[in-house]
């Protein structure tokens, strides 16, 4: 049994803090939100991200950080992907010297194109920094559904270990030492399943959003490799699990600002969508490497208003053909 903390209080820090607490773990979140820490400590619940989702009663949070963070082992930071260093340095005078730092949001920093782990290990440059990510729905986890998801530390047999202590009945964690690779796919995956939605919203057919999600892992593959992603690390669960449960169900939240942006709706009211704030950034890595993606310098351009949908498809749709795998030929 470990001591953790989950730092947010949103959809995905409580539904793992639920998933852990289940499992045996002694648990406690910290949020932002005073009053919605009261709900999940007393009420069990937390609408406003879980709707009627029931919270084990054992759970509590706080808003708090000495609280949270008394004796953690391990600390899983989980608020939106830009707000992850302002925690992380709110975090600093509260930590424990040994506990090991999970980076769980989804994103690349947009003002220095750090990954997570990178923004934490800049803040909190003595402890370990490791990555959770894959294909993993919070209405699923907190339902106790069976996830599988990819946790990638420094080492591998270090991660191997901490695979063994958190897995159980509902999460099943497959250990990796490609730390920067585990989180190149969950980032740029959010831009692609934009993509695709967009494709859904303008019913532009079932064909179509295939197409998008290939190319699209092809440009993925292709940055992440020149970001020090390792191939295999694409190829799993963090990487192509990712994106093929994120571009073909509308319960994930890019997938559903795509839609509406194909449909031509307002998206000011909509649940956060990481990929939106990814997508300049990653567009800006892969000029810096020269790494040709055309399916998110697109999806760049009809999320700035700076195109439509309909030209979009009509500028992919008439690049020059080329070879299906170039770097093999
Ligand atoms: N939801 C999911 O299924 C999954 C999400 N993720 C990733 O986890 C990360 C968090 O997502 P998720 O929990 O779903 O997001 P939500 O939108 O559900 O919740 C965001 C939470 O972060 C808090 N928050 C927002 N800004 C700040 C800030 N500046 N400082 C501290 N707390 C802040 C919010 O507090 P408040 O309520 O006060 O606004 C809220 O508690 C994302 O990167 C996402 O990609 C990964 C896997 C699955
Ligand atoms: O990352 C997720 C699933 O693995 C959640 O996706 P959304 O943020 O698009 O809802």
């Amino acid at each position: 049994m470990s001591r953790i903390s989950v730092i947010g209080t949103g959809a995905w820090g409580t539904a793992l803090a639920a998933a852990f607490t289940r499992q045996g773990h002694d648990v406690r979140l910290w949020g932002r939100n005073a009053a919605t820490c009261e709900e999940i400590s007393r009420q069990h619940s937390n609408q406003a991200y879980l709707g009627d989702a029931r919270l084990p009663e054992s759970l509590t949070a706080t808003p708090d950080m000495t609280v949270a963070l008394e004796d953690a082992e391990i600390v899983l930071f989980v608020a939106p992907a830009q707000s992850t260093g302002d925690v992380a340095a709110q975090a600093t005078a509260h930590l424990p010297q040994d506990a090991v730092l999970i980076a769980c949001a989804k994103g690349i920093d947009n003002r220095t194109g750090q990954t997570q782990s990178e923004v934490i290990g800049e803040k909190l440059p003595d402890h370990v920094v490791g990555v959770l990510s894959g294909p993993s729905f919070a209405a699923d986890v907190v339902r106790g559904l069976p996830t599988a998801l990819t946790l990638a530390l420094p080492e591998q047999e270090m991660a191997q270990a901490l695979a063994q202590e958190l897995s159980g009945d509902a999460i099943r964690l497959y250990a990796s030492d490609d730390t920067i690779g585990a989180q190149i796919g969950g980032s740029l995956k959010n831009v692609m399943a934009i993509a695709v939605g967009i494709c859904r919203g303008g019913g532009m057919g079932a064909s179509a959003e295939a197409a998008l999600i290939t190319r699209g892992y092809a440009e993925l593959v292709r940055l992440g490799v020149a970001m020090g992603a390792r191939p295999e690390t694409l190829m799993g669960l963090s990487g192509l699990g990712d994106l093929v449960l994120t571009c073909s169900s509308e319960l994930s939240r890019n997938f559903a600002y795509g839609i509406a942006v194909g449909r031509g709706q307002d998206v000011s009211g909509l649940k956060l969508a990481e990929g939106v704030h990814t997508v300049s950034i990653a567009n800006e890595i892969a000029a810096r490497h020269a790494i040709s993606c055309p399916v998110m310098q697109t999806a760049g351009l009809v999320l700035s208003g700076r195109m439509s949908a309909d030209k979009a498809r009509t500028t992919l749709m008439s690049r020059p053909i080329k070879a299906e795998h170039p770097e093999t030929r």
